[in-house]
């Protein structure tokens, strides 16, 4: 079931009618559905019913206090990259117990912090950082949790810029070095070693890469039994695809059995990091019609939104489905346009030779679907423009969860030294 639906010729978020919303807020906005989200969360965790599992949401993909707060309700933990997403973890009502810090270089003042707050595992990605963090843990007079994270030389068949698990990627250590760090590790008196790690990479429409890392996962594990270090917990990463055009990625239930097969015989409890899954879909970017251009070579829709409010599209090529809010009719002559932002850039394009409804004209609205993740989290105020409001439904309800930036907060952000008086 699909919570972003024409009622009566208009889209709605749930009970809610995007022109309205548009009206109050605003345009452009980030929108998302509290019933998408909860019924991706609660059907990827219930892939794992009957495993000791937890389900730790990637805060990267969309860091909302209310986005966080509504799985929190639900039981998640949190995976998070800095001392700033595991501050929005905790302030959202995620249990410490429940908080895994991932990432490939912590500070000192992240690793105490961490420690302070007594979070559930610190995954290190380097023998730098391990040796840091044995550092840090001996000063406060802590011993701190650890997994390494592991690189399993295993190309996940995605974006070359989000693969995260070939040898020529920054992440994790090389697996094959993983039984001599993890002996070290053993013997630091400011670590106690708990788990082992692995994230190959985002965006992956099919199991075989998972398979083939979490097989390679189990045999380091049994290995370092024979060497008297016990894993007890095995943090898969997240990963799993979503549609986006049409792609047909594995559905949790059957991700859930692969990792019956490759792990479940380990007796671990297993820990999943899944982002773009959850929120994903859940979300849109809604943004008005400015001009239409009709050049020599293209017409172009000219939007408010731009490519700092959604990066993925300039970033990746990623493709975004775009709509009209009010929904074409049967009969409607459509027009082949390029759909682009205001900003000076040529890669400022939401989309190219995309089919929106002829008469399209400027102060319609568009909403560029699936953009709930890796969306509001990686925008930016280039060519100062002001961060973009966000924008929560549920039900007949909604709220902003975050404001609209002003200009002049924007600006107001520099300084001028006092040479320049
Ligand atoms: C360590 C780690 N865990 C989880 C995720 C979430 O990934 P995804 O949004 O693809 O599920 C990422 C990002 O790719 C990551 O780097
Ligand atoms: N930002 C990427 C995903 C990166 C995942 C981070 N480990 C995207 O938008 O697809």
């Amino acid at each position: 079931m699909n919570h972003f639906e024409y009622v009566d010729g208009v889209l709605n978020a749930e009970g809610v009618s995007i022109s309205e919303l548009a009206e109050q807020v605003g345009t452009p906005f980030y929108c998302y559905s509290t019933a998408t989200l909860e019924r991706h969360y609660k059907v990827y965790a219930s892939a794992f019913d009957g495993l000791d599992a937890t389900v730790c949401y990637a805060l990267k993909a969309n860091s909302n206090q209310a986005v966080i707060k509504t799985l929190a309700k639900l039981g998640a933990g949190a995976d998070v990259v800095s001392v700033g997403e595991m501050r929005r973890a905790l302030r959202a009502g995620i249990a410490p117990s429940k908080v895994i810090f991932s990432g490939v270089g912590k500070a000192d003042a992240e690793m105490r912090e961490a420690l302070d707050a007594d979070i559930a595992q610190i995954n290190v990605e380097s023998i730098p950082e391990l040796l840091e963090l044995n550092r840090v843990a001996l000063d406060m007079g802590k011993k701190a949790r650890i997994a390494l994270r592991i690189n399993p030389h295993v190309d996940a068949k995605t974006h070359e810029k989000i693969a995260t698990g070939k040898a020529e990627n920054k992440f994790g250590i090389d697996w094959t070095r993983a039984i001599e760090v993890y002996r070290d590790a053993a013997a630091m008196d400011g670590i106690e070693v708990t788990g082992i790690a692995m994230h190959i990479g985002s965006q992956l429409t099919d199991l075989t890469p998972f398979r083939e890392a979490f097989t390679r996962l189990a045999g380091l594990v049994e290995e370092l039994r024979t060497h008297g270090i016990e894993i007890k917990n095995l943090d898969l990463g997240g990963g799993l695809g979503i549609a986006y055009q049409g792609e047909t990625p594995p559905l949790p239930d059957a991700y859930g059995q692969m990792v019956r097969e490759t792990v479940g015989h380990l007796g671990c409890h297993i820990t999943l990091e899944p982002g773009r899954l959850i929120v994903g879909n859940a979300g849109i970017l809604v943004s008005r019609v400015m001009y239409i251009k009709d050049g020599e070579a293209k017409r172009f829709v000219i939007l408010d939104a731009a490519m700092n409010d959604l990066i993925r599209p300039t970033l990746y090529n990623a493709y975004h489905e775009i709509i009209a809010v009010s929904e074409a009719g049967d009969g409607d002559k459509m027009a082949t346009v390029d759909v682009v932002g205001p900003v000076c850039e040529t890669g400022d394009t939401f989309g190219k030779d995309r089919k929106l409804p002829d008469n399209l004209q400027p102060g319609d609205l568009v909403a560029i679907c699936s953009a709930g993740a890796y969306g509001a989290v990686m925008s930016s105020t280039y060519n100062t423009r002001a961060l973009t409001p966000e924008v929560l439904v549920s039900g007949d309800k909604f709220a902003v969860i975050r404001e609209r930036q002003s200009i002049d907060e924007l600006i107001g952000l520099d300084k001028i030294p006092g040479w320049l008086d």
